[in-house]
């Protein structure tokens, strides 16, 4: 049972987000480009960690970035308006591709730091990541299980399976953009992909936007 409803983080869908030649690019490429994948290491930290995150990431996008980029700033003001996203807009983007494949899952966190001790992790120098939005695709018929994006309300990051604490889970939905504010702790719940073939895995495109913060 539930103890307390708490408030939860504004969380933005952006369903059939891609063209379908474009969506159709990227799901060929990445499927070819399955050798530039390596272990996904914890947001800003140069370690390999399973027990928190076990997922596959590269930063090669090839030639179908400057499009994702240009896709990603057309969709900047909409987001910002719909997660409530004040300020100046940001000023650079970070790109990442992830493949989720059987097991794989990445624990509650935050895509920045928050509390003590934290520091700027943004794409440059002093910057931080403001917004962040995960674009999802995968081949039909879908192959895999599992894999929601559970956005968790406001409070500290929980430390493992915490069943009381108010969330709301996205499915990793076919051609669907999802934000969210980077302060917002999440998590990707375990993903079941019987046979593990990568081209059959839970495949999303990272994008975080970015600016100094005052
Ligand atoms: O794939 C997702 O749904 C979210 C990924 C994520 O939280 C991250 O890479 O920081
Ligand atoms: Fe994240």
């Amino acid at each position: 049972m539930t103890a307390f409803e708490l408030p939860l983080p504004p969380v933005v869908r952006v369903p059939d987000f891609l063209a379908g030649h474009e969506h159709r690019a990227l799901l060929d490429w990445v499927i070819s480009a399955k050798e530039l994948f390596r272990p996904a290491t914890i947001t800003h930290e140069s370690k390999v960690d399973p027990t928190r995150r076990i997922s596959l990431t590269t930063a090669k996008l090839g030639g179908l970035e400057p499009m994702l980029r240009e896709r990603m700033l057309d969709a900047l003001p909409r987001l910002m308006a719909d997660t409530g996203t004040a300020g100046p807009p940001p000023t650079s983007l970070e790109l990442e591709l992830a493949a989720h494949g059987d097991g794989a899952y990445f624990r509650p966190h935050t895509d920045i730091q928050v509390g003590r001790g934290r520091h700027p992790v943004g794409a440059k120098p002093g910057e931080d990541r403001v917004l962040s939005a995960v674009y999802y695709f995968h081949v039909e018929p879908k192959a895999f299980s599992g894999g929601e994006l559970r956005l968790f309300s406001f409070g500290p990051t929980p430390e493992d399976d915490d069943n009381d604490r108010t969330h709301v889970d996205v499915e990793p939905a076919q051609n669907l953009l999802v934000a969210f504010p980077s302060w917002a702790p999440h998590e990707v719940r375990p993903v079941s992909c019987p046979g593990n073939r990568f081209e059959q895995f839970r495949f999303s495109l990272n994008c975080w936007y970015c600016r100094t913060l005052g």
